[in-house]
């Protein structure tokens, strides 16, 4: 007994050495990159805001403060981040096979999302987006418009309940109609969210969504253990509980429904039955299931919901803008109601306004990769065990592919004016092989939502652009809820 707590001690004290040393050799071989100033294991901890709100500004602030080369260094406590912000240096990770982890924030996503395609590595997540990359199929895809139509008309009834003086809260009027898709099309289960108050579904997506972005900045919590002693850590358990439940549940009444039938696969399809059908063939087990799921639910409402919240704000503060597209709906809409493929694929100016509104809001503002062998970016050399951070908000920003970058502008998104642009210039869905699976998906969605709301209402932003402040969380949000006002275009016809 008398020389084993010695030993321990000797053993602790060593160990905390050797992760000094190489945390001060990696200080001083990153010592030359563009970087306000840090200090040894704080970083740059003592500076940096612990708010979404705070945050993103030093992060955009870093961006203009170091604009040539379009790299720079952030010390979350004793770890490298190294941010880049330009179409070329994105591009150099993006396109390699070789880094294709995420970082540490996705880790913690794990308690909710499991070893899901989202969150998992390399070698987990390369068979996962095998399995998986065929259930997006445009043929797939097509079956699900009927769901997109079915919706967007009870939004449109919704938005009627409205008169022309009242403000609409665009957020939390748009995640309902986003939630209600997602549960039906990746579950094949109808939550009636738009026509319910108060869904404890969403409070909780919302909060965990918070909190784990909180935890992102603060190494302190990282720790699962201490985590769940903190305030925060009891609401996160709060959160998964709610969240597990209301997905596990629907899996198992899918499961049961599918064996009464025998397995027959017939009929539109949820992304859920195409799951199980793995499970029946041994691809997959129930535990996959259970992540993938929680990860549609998450990535394909929360993201779509404030990617359509940014688009209905910039169209109400350019009412040119939003004229031209009305027009152009009105003639390929003609007299007709739902929304087809046929009709989809003549929006051209509306698709033009979807993707400038990615461009200056993109819903994820920025995405991780962790560098697991060194690289050289930039012309340096930048050693394994970095994190690199891709700012998307700030690539779409660069002046030397985007001319006037704060002007809204759709035209520029024309085949005419897209003419020389990088292609690595525009990456709302990120790009390379780890990219957005849900991004044909989500457009569509997009396209068919906006199709209802601007054929049936003039839309007025009741906040004007320079007064919205975006907060840096996984995904971009407003800091205080925006609103609009609508006025009635043509009749309502029900769903
Ligand atoms: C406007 C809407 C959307 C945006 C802006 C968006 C953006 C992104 C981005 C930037 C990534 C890369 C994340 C990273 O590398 O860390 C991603 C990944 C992903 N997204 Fe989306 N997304 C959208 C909608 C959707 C939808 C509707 C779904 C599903 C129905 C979806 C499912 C996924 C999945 C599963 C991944 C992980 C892919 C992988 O790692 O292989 N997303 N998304």
């Amino acid at each position: 007994m008398g020389v084993i707590i010695p030993i321990i001690l000797v053993a602790f004290a060593t160990l905390i050495a050797w992760l000094l040393f190489k945390h001060m050799r990696m200080r001083h071989v990153l010592r030359h990159l563009n970087q306000p100033r840090s200090y040894p294991i704080v970083g740059h901890g003592l500076i940096t805001k612990p708010d979404p709100e705070g945050f993103m500004n030093q992060v955009i602030g870093m961006g203009y403060l170091y604009p040539d080369p379009r790299m720079c260094l952030l010390w979350i406590g004793p770890f490298p981040c190294l941010m880049l912000y330009s179409a070329e240096l994105v591009e150099t990770i993006l396109v390699s096979n070789k880094h294709l982890d995420k970082g540490f924030a996705y880790r913690l996503l794990e308690p909710w999302l499991g070893k899901s395609i989202l969150t998992s590595r390399k070698s987990q997540w390369r068979p996962k987006r095998k399995l998986l990359t065929p259930t997006f199929h445009y043929d797939i895809l097509k079956d699900f418009l009927p769901i997109f139509n079915e919706q967007s008309k009870i939004l449109v009834q919704k938005m009627c309940c409205y008169g022309k003086e009242d403000k609409i809260d665009v957020l939390s009027f748009v995640t309902l109609c986003t939630l209600d898709i997602i549960c039906e099309t990746s579950m094949g289960k109808s939550i009636g969210a738009q026509l319910s108050e108060n869904n404890e579904y969403v409070w909780a997506v919302h909060t965990i969504n918070e909190l784990v972005s909180r935890r992102t900045n603060n190494p302190l919590i990282w720790n699962t253990f201490i985590y769940n002693m903190t305030d925060d850590g009891k609401t996160h358990e709060k959160c998964l509980r709610i969240l597990h439940s209301f997905t596990k549940k629907v899996i198992l009444e899918r499961k049961d429904a599918l064996k009464e039938s025998g397995y027959k696969m017939e009929g539109r399809l949820a992304f859920l039955d195409l799951l199980l059908d793995m499970v029946q063939s041994g691809q997959m087990d129930e535990t996959d299931v259970q992540a993938e799921v929680d990860t549609f639910m998450f990535e394909g409402h929360d993201t779509t919901s404030t990617g359509l919240m940014w688009a209905i704000h910039l169209l109400g503060n350019h009412p040119d803008v939003q004229r031209k597209v009305q027009a152009e709906l009105d003639e390929v809409m003609a007299d007709e109601e739902d929304v087809t493929t046929e009709h989809l694929s003549r929006m051209k100016y509306l698709e033009c306004v979807l993707k400038e509104s990615l461009r200056l809001c993109p819903s994820v503002p920025i995405i991780m990769r962790e560098l697991n062998e060194d690289q050289v970016i930039g012309g340096v050399n930048i050693p394994k065990g970095v994190t690199l951070l891709l700012n998307q908000y700030l690539v779409h920003r660069d002046p030397a592919q985007w001319k006037d970058p704060e002007v809204f502008d759709p035209d520029r998104f024309l085949p005419e004016n897209s003419v020389g642009r990088k292609p690595f210039a525009f990456i709302p869905f990120s790009a390379g092989s780890r990219n957005c699976i849900g991004q044909r998906f989500a457009l569509l969605e997009e396209k068919v939502i906006m199709t209802h709301i601007l054929r049936h209402f003039d839309v007025t932003s009741v906040e004007p652009m320079h007064e919205v402040r975006p907060k840096m969380e996984i995904i971009m949000r407003p800091v205080t809820p925006i609103h609009m006002k609508v006025t009635r275009r043509r009749p309502i016809v029900s769903p």
